[in-house]
């Protein structure tokens, strides 16, 4: 009883989620309102058809019976064109199935992306990559189920079992009682098979994510795996997920062949119980042999739709988790609304001020930065530095507006941040950050990327400004040497020194240096720093450095611990100091001195 409760409760909440699933995609479905009308007129053709098909046969069969062949070969031409009108209006139905279940899921992928594209990186930062892509390798399909045919069926169904059983009662009321009177059995059936399977396609969809995230950390992490010699045992944890991937996809079946086999076992008794009671009916001339094969014609349509309103509440069962999952996405607050695009400054290199002013703020809460306040005057370098994790590349991703403080402002220009279009806060800093990011293509692909309407010679002239044009013109194919994903095929170094070009190319006012220069040897290191002296030249540079004499130049130096600032002063101010900057470039220079001893 308990249990029967439980059932009755969830199918409850499932109806809940159903309708919450629709209204995620009531938009899609009213722009797409044409094919779906569509399908829908099709639905009374159809039911037409299948009236006039199963008196047709009546009629035939009356004719034959009383060997009237005349009769008989005049309802021929009739019967071909309701065959031919049968065929077009399935050529049709699939063609406006396809239209309509292909436009929703179009728009719905596109808009996935549009709106990954604009909520906030504290999302996309927590979700992990492989989860992601699922939402668009698997989710989105499992909308299918809602859409489209599926989604007229809920009208269709009901109004041809509601058609038939009235053209069948006409003929004898009660062999059509006798034929609908499994339905509330079949339909309960259906429900209880809808649940099942929504649980466990709630897993299929859970599965599937969580091997798309293994199989991208393998991919992306193949490097390790194979310096650790963990081939053997990744290989063993994705045969696991596989096992079990298959193991619920058996069970999918199974259900579904259940509920099959059930469906069948229903019809197919209807189906005799009204045969024998027909045959009886005739016998006893109740009823002619023609309405007998008339209403033996329309039996299985009498059926069908109670076994396809509980496929379709089964298919909407397995598309609810999908869309559950894609909601979790879709309900995350975009961070503007309309998609970021390149804002030009009119004097990129008049450097812009920044504020920043008693800021706190803390990832889910736990504390990173700790009421930090900083004012940079336009055309200023600030360095800043501080052990590992004291929030450095925070600062960062705070400026940029990826994050809002929980406390305190930050202002550019005079600016609130919070009150500027991303794109124009974005667009005013070039940032060349800790781990370089390129995209598959040329390296000329990657610098163009910088602004729109760069040209090859301003390319050219910002590679000669960073003293790097020697070394793209060294790589194979020079600047269409072409790069894998993630810049496959180039060193860390080479990496960099294409980002420190695309960071110039972007002529903005504002630099952000996020350790820009660690990956180059100390020959490069010291020819880029000297070319990006004259780079900085009018605009205000921030630089994270761990190498403390790359920053001796800077108008001021930061020196951070656990998201406060400890210290703040010229290079010389601070090394008069005995404080942690003193302390840093003493055990540097204590380091380059073994260093130099040894070599
Ligand atoms: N996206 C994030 N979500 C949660 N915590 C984060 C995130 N990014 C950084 N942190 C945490 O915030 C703290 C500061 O990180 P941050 O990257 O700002 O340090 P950092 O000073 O730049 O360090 P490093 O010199 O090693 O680059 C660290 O403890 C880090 O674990």
């Amino acid at each position: 009883m308990n249990k029967l409760l439980r059932l009755f409760k969830e199918s409850l909440i499932n109806m809940y989620a159903v309708r919450d699933a629709f209204r995620v995609i009531k938009p899609f479905l009213r722009r797409h309102w044409k094919p779906h009308a569509g399908l829908f007129l099709l639905v009374f053709l159809e039911i037409g058809l299948t009236l006039a098909t199963a008196w047709l046969m009546g009629r035939m069969t009356d004719s034959a019976v009383n060997r009237q062949f005349d009769e008989l070969m005049s309802m021929v031409p009739l019967a071909l064109g309701l065959t031919a009108l049968g065929i077009a209006a399935g050529y049709f139905g699939s063609h406006l199935e396809l239209w309509a279940s292909g436009k929703v899921i179009k728009d719905l992928r596109e808009y996935l992306l549009r709106h990954l594209l604009l909520v906030s990186p504290e999302y996309t930062d927590r979700s992990r990559p492989g989860k992601l892509l699922t939402h668009f390798t698997q989710d989105l399909f499992g909308v299918e189920g809602m859409i489209g045919a599926n989604l007229v069926q809920v009208i269709r169904l009901p109004i041809i079992f509601a058609a038939v059983l009235l053209y069948m009662a006409q003929t004898h009321w009660l062999l059509a009682a006798i034929s609908v009177a499994a339905a509330p059995l079949v339909a309960l059936c259906g429900g209880l098979f809808g649940l099942l399977l929504k649980r466990n396609s709630r897993s299929i969809y859970d599965q599937v994510e969580k091997m798309n995230v293994f199989l991208s950390e393998t991919i992306h992490g193949l490097s390790v795996i194979r310096s650790y010699t963990l081939e053997k045992a990744y290989f063993g944890k994705y045969y696991a997920h596989s096992e079990r991937l298959y193991g619920l996809a058996r069970k999918e079946t199974r259900l579904q062949g259940f509920y099959a086999a059930f469906g069948q076992i229903a019809g197919s008794g209807i189906f005799l119980f009204c045969l024998c009671f027909a045959a009886y009916l005739v016998s006893t001339s109740q009823i002619t042999v023609g309405s007998m094969v008339a209403f033996l014609n329309l039996t299985g349509h009498l059926i069908y739709p109670l076994t396809g309103m509980a496929a379709i509440w089964i298919g909407y069962q397995n598309s609810v988790p999908a869309l559950e999952r894609l909601m979790e996405v879709l309900k995350q607050q975009p961070q503007t609304l309309l998609l970021p695009g390149y804002v030009s400054t009119p004097t990129p290199t008049k450097g812009l001020s920044i504020h920043f002013e008693n800021v706190t703020f803390g990832y889910g809460g736990r504390p990173v930065i700790d009421r930090f306040s900083l004012n940079i005057r336009s055309g200023q370098t600030v360095a800043i530095v501080g052990t590992t994790g004291a929030g450095k590349s925070t600062l960062f991703n705070l400026l940029q507006g990826y994050y809002q403080p929980q406390q305190g402002l930050i202002e550019v220009d005079g600016k609130r941040i919070a009150e500027l279009a991303p794109d124009e806060l974005r667009s005013s800093m070039a940032l060349v950050a800790q781990e370089t990011f390129l995209f598959a293509g040329t390296i000329r692909d990657n610098l163009l990327l910088a602004r729109p309407g760069l040209t090859d010679a301003d390319i050219q002239a910002a590679a000669k400004a960073a003293n790097l044009h020697d070394f793209i013109q060294s790589l194979p194919d020079g600047y269409d040497t072409v790069v894998g994903e993630r810049g496959a095929g180039l060193s860390g170094g080479q990496r960099q020194r294409v980002a420190i070009i695309r960071a110039i190319l972007k002529d903005a006012p504002i630099l952000l240096m996020d350790e820009a220069t660690s990956a180059l040897d100390s020959e490069t290191e010291h020819q880029v720093k000297e070319a990006l002296k004259r780079v900085q030249r009018g605009r205000t540079t921030l630089v994270i450095a761990h190498r403390l004499s790359t920053i001796h130049h800077a108008d001021q130096i930061v020196v951070l611990e656990e998201g406060k600032i400890t210290e703040i002063g010229t290079h010389e101010q601070l090394i008069r100091k005995n404080g942690p900057y003193r302390k840093l470039v003493r055990h540097q220079h204590f380091l380059d001195k073994e260093i130099n001893a040894a070599t």
